[in-house]
């Protein structure tokens, strides 16, 4: 269904066409770019209310600056949808974040206005400080503008980019989007310092006045604005309780200004362009803006699938019935049941509480239950330092978001042994969100560690008895629980917790001449397979090994011995993942076998839906009933 451009965005292919139209036409050409969000997100899907959000701010952008030779780097890029429209892709944009289709991030290949990949949190900072060093050494006459978000500056990134940007003299405009949430509200002191600058009554009204002489002022060379930067800061100071947080790191802070008033928008960014130096403009935002049930529901609107744009009623999501539950709910009501039970059980997320659904430990129990903000290396550190002091830590990041997080969970809990339950959700393939998001890594980089479990739950009943296990008193070290973004498969998933042997698998089938060993999930493809292959006489046994570190030594023993032809499956990369520790395993232990791993290979791999990524990396049922027939080729028909 192809969606319909208003008058003036049907001609707008190009930034370059939108300058050439009159600033007057702005804030229709903002109402008809925000319409055909809403009427394309509405059919196809994808993030919503942050794009809503920043249509006037996109506008504005591309108007007042000369991209793409100036860069534009979003943070997330979540809220890219109108840079999206705005720059060449408006007639490809119902393919965003379809297999094949464009991306659901700006993405440097995809687009010469795209000026950075995005996708995880608080990077835009310090990509656009580095594109404007660069500049600066090249001596080029160009701006570097970074657009973040109030929940991505929560990011230790963020801050880091920051200190170096307030010692260096370069071009670099950095845009606060401040709309005081994230997915979730936002958390944290800097959310409070916002709200106190953005309500501070004295403080507005005297910025003004300021903002009116220094506008002027710009004009006058570098002391002038000097001066009265100096005195502005001093007044600010002196207004608002502390210092300008961003003043104190040398960077010019302007604002707030309203996010929504492009002409204003417009007449203020005109007039940064002629600042030099590291400056930063807080715009106050609503997330959702322009679409009333996002505007009130902004957790549910991030990104709530397909809808109907007039009722506002979301479209159920395809279940087969009776519906298993997603993973994230499971996980989220078992540790709401076991922190019942243990009273030392606390529940930490970086920013991501819906997301994981830890919102339901936090809804009953908010005292012992932490969004610490879009922060992954403190979530894991401060979940050891309550670990040291005698708590029982579930720390949950998504697969992806965990890597950012790789030290802290080595140098502060491995190290030191200490009792800390990492849950990676997300974990595998992801579907929509593609290449930044697809949990491939986290067997290969956990299971390498030592003092750690790492385990993957095949269903519902797996998962709570791995975190319950994981909970038992005095368990020392580490222990990693992965498992998919998505649904399992038992509507019946409330069972009796209990405790799980650590390192033992279980035999799922018994079988002959090919020995299927799967991790995780995907235990459920290899069971249809197998079913599959048993129509054609074709009998392989399928292990369900559920931990990739440490392996069950003993079933694997058995299998050696009996098999010469094994397939393995995980939902994972193939270098250095479960498939490799079994091989590992095999050549250490002297036996030889026919090896075939199947998992995603070692390439980036782009978005689309779960299914057409597992069928496009070969691991699903598919893949594995012809894994089997490959080693066992014809022969077994015969026989
Ligand atoms: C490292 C990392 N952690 C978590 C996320 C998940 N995430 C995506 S958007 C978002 C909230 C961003 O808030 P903000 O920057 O304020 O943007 P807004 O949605 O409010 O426009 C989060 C937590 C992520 N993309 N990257
Ligand atoms: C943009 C971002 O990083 C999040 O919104 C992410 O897309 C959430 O992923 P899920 O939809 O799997 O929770
Ligand atoms: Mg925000």
């Amino acid at each position: 269904m192809l969606i319909q451009p208003g008058d003036l965005l049907k001609d707008v292919n190009t930034p370059e066409d939108l300058r050439k139209l009159d600033r007057k036409d702005l804030v229709r050409l903002s109402d008809e770019l925000r319409q055909y969000i809403i009427d394309t997100v509405s059919v196809y899907g994808g993030h919503f209310g942050a794009s809503l959000g920043v249509v006037e701010l996109t506008v504005a952008l591309h108007y007042v600056f000369n991209t793409p030779d100036d860069s534009l780097v979003w943070d997330v890029g979540h809220q890219a949808y109108g840079h999206k429209i705005l720059t060449g892709r408006r007639d490809r944009f119902h393919t965003n974040r379809t297999y094949g289709g464009l991306s659901g991030f700006p993405k440097i290949k995809e687009s010469k206005y795209d000026a950075f990949g995005v996708g995880h949190s608080s990077t835009s900072i310090g990509a656009a400080l580095g594109m404007a060093v660069a500049s600066e050494y090249k001596k080029e006459d160009s701006h570097h503008i970074a657009v973040i978000g109030d929940g991505a500056m929560t990011g230790g990134m963020a801050f880091e980019a920051m200190n170096h940007a307030g010692v260096s003299n370069s071009n670099l405009l950095i845009i606060l989007n401040d709309n005081c949430m994230s997915i979730d509200p936002n958390v944290g002191a800097l959310k409070d310092y916002l709200t106190d600058i953005t309500t501070s009554g004295a403080y507005n009204r005297l910025k003004d006045d300021m903002w009116k002489v220094l506008g002027k002022i710009s004009k006058f060379g570098v002391n002038a604005q000097e001066i009265m930067s100096k005195v502005e800061a001093s007044t600010k100071s002196f207004l608002l309780k502390h210092s300008n947080l961003f003043e104190s790191l040398n960077l010019r802070y302007f604002g707030p200004v309203d996010g929504h008033d492009i002409d204003h928008l417009t007449s203020v960014l005109a007039d940064l362009k002629n600042i030099p130096g590291p400056k930063i403009l807080h715009c106050v935002t609503t997330k959702g803006k322009g679409f009333a049930l996002a505007e009130k529901d902004q957790t549910k609107w991030h990104a709530p699938g397909t809808f109907d744009k007039v009722t506002g009623e979301i479209h159920k999501k395809h279940v087969i019935s009776p519906q298993a539950p997603k993973y994230q709910d499971v996980f989220g009501n078992t540790l709401l049941e076991l922190a019942k039970q243990n009273e030392k059980i606390m529940g930490i997320t970086p920013a991501m509480p819906s997301g994981c659904s830890m919102n339901i430990m936090m809804k009953e129990m908010p005292d012992r239950t932490f969004d610490v903000g879009i922060a992954e290396q403190h979530a894991v550190t401060f979940s050891a330092g309550l670990a040291a002091n005698g708590m029982v830590p579930f720390c949950n990041i998504y697969s992806s978001f965990m890597q950012r997080a790789y030290d802290q969970v080595i140098h502060d809990v491995c190290i030191q042994n200490l009792p800390v339950v990492f849950c990676l959700d997300r974990a595998g393939v992801v579907g929509a969100d593609g290449a930044t998001h697809h949990g491939a890594y986290d067997i290969a980089f956990m299971r390498c560690l030592p003092n750690i479990v790492v385990a993957a739950p095949m269903n519902e009943e797996q998962l709570r008895d791995m975190m319950y296990t994981a909970q038992m008193p005095e368990r020392e070290g580490a222990f990693c629980i992965r498992y998919p973004r998505g649904t399992g498969v038992m509507p019946e998933w409330q069972t009796p917790l209990k405790e799980m042997q650590i390192g033992k698998g279980r035999l799922v089938r018994e079988g002959e001449r090919v020995a299927i060993l799967t991790l995780g999930h995907v235990g459920n493809y290899a069971v249809r397979a197998c079913e599959k292959l048993a129509e054609e006489g074709v009998y392989p046994a399928h292990y369900d090994m559920r931990f990739a570190k440490p392996l069950d030594e003993e079933m694997l023993v058995e299998i050696f011995e009996n098999f010469d032809r094994v397939v393995t499956v995980e939902d994972g990369c193939l270098p250095g993942g479960f498939g490799s520790a079994v091989i590992e395993f095999m050549a250490d232990k002297g036996y030889s076998a026919r090896v075939k791993r199947l998992g995603i290979p070692d390439r980036i791999v782009d978005h689309g839906t779960q299914a057409q990524l597992h069928r496009e990396c070969g691991y699903d049922t598919e893949a594995i009933e012809e894994a089997v027939w490959s080693l066992v080729g014809t022969e077994a028909v015969l026989n």
